[in-house]
């Protein structure tokens, strides 16, 4: 005699909701499902190790049939099935019922939030079906149960003979759910969300290449993140990296298989793709992560697992720790969530740092294709900023053919050097001979060379590094050492332009260059060239300026100083011309072509005309100097 029975009120009310749910978030329903299947497989497997009298099972798995004819989808397992008591006590009350935040979803008649929010599980059944027979056998006993209700406020248990334990799900599919009876439709739908499942599941009615009728294997993808780290062969990494980021064959650059206990529970394996598909100009990587709970696929694509900086890894993480039905939304605020990110951005960063340490070369590969990913990480990651300091490489003009890291450059700086120095350009030899890097080659002092104007962005956002702040080889706040004492060169120097002169000299420059120049002033910091230009304290590069420049049409480069070297023959002989006023057109035209060609060498362009006008006057007059008398 079948007995019934009401549901809890708060079911009821869930069951109207979830009938009316929106069409997309039904799949999730068969994903509930096969996740209380894999559950009462894994209780039977842990039962049958602890327990003499419960019979070992090696052939634990899930069977799904779709039944177009009878307009059915069934789910079945052999897991420890149910008792008539679990039966009322586990479909007939709900876990969260009574739960402050529970009461307002279903006050707030809105189904999709409150699957959201809330593991729906079993009661999901009624998205799909308008009744839903559960027919189940305990392993503790003999008889079975079958369990019936049509989603309104009761069900029925009545008795019924079953030959073995576990439990059948089938679901009497409402009209509008029909195509959940397709067995392709299925097969996508399990792939989807249950590939990662740790027990076989079948799905009756498609055979291996598609034809119907047969029972095809769906989820034959080996959980190879739970297994010990060690027992994982490359292939199977090969295979595991294909499968997720559909590069079939190829070898991943590295992987990170975590297995950690505190302070979360978590498995994963992440991997890192040989190529950089950003560089190659295929647009931003919009993968994300699997997220498993207990093996059962929570999100794929889950892109808020690792900072955006991480985005080229693919992977899989698995943790029991998560709740397993929240929404994208509730499971992003989800305190476990946060916590499980922070674990793994701190670890792929340690492997990093362990992969540049022992395996330079692979980290250069790595670098070559990512760098420009990671160190967006220097501006958005406060939390790890040092760790990812460590991490970037740069080409210095010592060493223009390798990449250094940071800690590098800092064990060779020279005596008395405080500051870490830095130029932009792609060819050393070419920067070598700008009139800035003078006063550092002439101290053999490394200069790390920023092939792109970002990496100077990276190095201001870090300001410095083990103390020591980086500063532009163009600013005047690069604080230098004093020269080798020992150098003889020193004593060659020749002497500088007479004070007066000087002066003179200055003056008629400050005239030519009208406030084009922040100041106009001697150095004695260079040795070969006439003057140079340097930014005010702070300010930007000349290569900063210029990507700037070509972004920002309105865009006026700050005013830079001029320096001048009084001991250059030019600026000497200019002094002593000074004397004499007529000379005074002269200068300035020298000022005018001086601070020009100081532009110039810094990459920065002057007015062309101007410039090619005044060579030539200058080659005229030079002309007009010379004598056609062959002596
Ligand atoms: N196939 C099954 N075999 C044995 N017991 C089951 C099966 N399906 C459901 N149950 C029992 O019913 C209970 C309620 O299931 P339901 O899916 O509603 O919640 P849950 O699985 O406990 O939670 P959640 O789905 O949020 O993880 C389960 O805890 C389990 O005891």
């Amino acid at each position: 005699m079948a007995e019934t029975h009401e549901f809890q009120s708060d079911i009821a009310k869930l069951l109207r909701l979830l009938s009316q749910s929106l069409y997309q978030n039904r799949e999730v329903a068969v994903r509930e499902l096969v996740s209380n299947a894999s559950d009462a497989l894994d209780k039977y497997r842990l039962l049958s190790l602890r327990e003499e009298d419960v019979p070992t099972a090696d052939d634990l798995q899930i069977v799904v049939t779709p039944d177009a004819e009878a307009k059915t989808l069934t789910i079945a397992d052999n897991g420890v099935g149910m008792t008539h008591d679990d039966l009322i006590e586990n479909l007939g009350t709900i876990a969260h019922s009574g739960t402050e935040g529970f009461s307002q979803g279903l006050e707030g008649n809105d189904a999709d939030s409150l699957i959201g929010q809330f593991g729906v599980g079993f009661y999901a059944a009624f998205m799909l079906a308008e009744s839903v027979e559960v027919r189940t056998r305990s392993y503790r006993e003999e008889g079975g149960w079958k369990w019936t209700s049509a989603g309104t406020g009761s069900f029925e248990i009545d008795q019924i003979a079953m030959p073995e334990h576990g439990t059948e799900v089938v679901l009497h599919l409402r009209d509008d759910a029909k195509d959940f009876a397709d067995p392709q439709r299925v097969e996508y739908v399990l792939k989807r969300y249950s590939s990662f499942v740790p027990h076989p599941i079948r799905l009756a009615g498609l055979s291996s290449d598609g034809e119907p009728g047969e029972t095809l294997h769906v989820n034959d993808q080996p959980p190879i993140w739970v297994e010990p780290k060690g027992s994982v062969t490359p292939e199977q990494h090969r295979q595991f990296f294909g499968y997720l980021s559909g590069q079939v064959g190829a070898n991943p650059l590295w992987n990170l298989h975590l297995s950690l206990d505190s302070p979360l529970e978590i498995k994963s394996i992440l991997y890192c793709p040989p190529m950089n598909p950003e560089l190659m100009g295929l647009g931003r990587a919009e993968h994300g992560l699997h997220l498993c709970a207990r093996r059962v696929l929570v999100q794929s694509d889950c892109d808020k697992l690792l900072p955006e900086y991480l985005r080229f890894l693919y992977g899989l993480v698995d943790s029991s720790d998560l709740p397993l039905n929240v929404s994208r939304q509730a499971l992003q605020d989800d305190t476990v969530f946060r916590k499980i990110r922070q674990v793994l951005t701190g670890k792929v960063l340690s492997r990093l740092s362990k992969l540049a340490e022992n395996e330079p070369k692979t980290y250069q590969e790595f670098y070559e294709q990512f760098g420009t990913t990671l160190r967006e990480g220097v501006a958005t990651d406060n939390v790890n900023r040092d760790k990812i300091a460590e991490l970037l490489r740069f080409r210095t003009i010592d060493a223009p053919d390798e990449m250094s890291g940071l800690k590098a450059y800092v064990e060779g700086m020279k005596e008395g050097q405080t500051q870490i120095f830095h130029v932009g350009g792609r060819d050393a030899e070419a920067v070598k001979r700008r009139p800035t890097l003078e006063a550092f080659t002439a101290r053999g002092l490394n200069v790390l060379l920023l092939t792109d104007p970002v990496d100077e962005i990276v190095l201001s956002t870090l300001d410095e590094y083990d103390g020591k702040k980086f500063v532009s080889v163009e600013s005047a706040e690069a604080d230098l050492p004093p020269l080798p004492e020992s150098d003889d060169e020193k004593d060659d120097r020749p002497e500088p332009a007479a004070p007066a002169g000087l002066e003179a000299v200055l003056g008629l420059f400050r005239e030519a260059l009208g406030d084009e120049t922040e100041e106009i002033r001697q150095t004695d910091k260079l040795t070969g060239s006439p003057c140079r230009l340097v930014t005010p304290g702070g300010g930007l590069s000349p290569q900063l300026q210029s990507v700037l420049g070509a972004n920002d049409k309105n865009f006026k480069p700050p005013k830079r100083i001029l320096e001048v070297n009084p001991r250059h023959p030019l600026v000497r002989r200019l002094a002593d011309l000074s004397v004499n006023a007529q000379n005074g057109d002269f200068i300035k035209s020298c000022g005018r072509q001086l601070f020009d060609n100081a532009l110039l060498m810094s990459g920065m362009v002057p007015d062309p005309t101007e410039l090619a006008a005044r060579a030539e006057r200058f080659m005229t007059d030079a002309a007009g100097a010379k004598s056609s008398v062959i002596l």
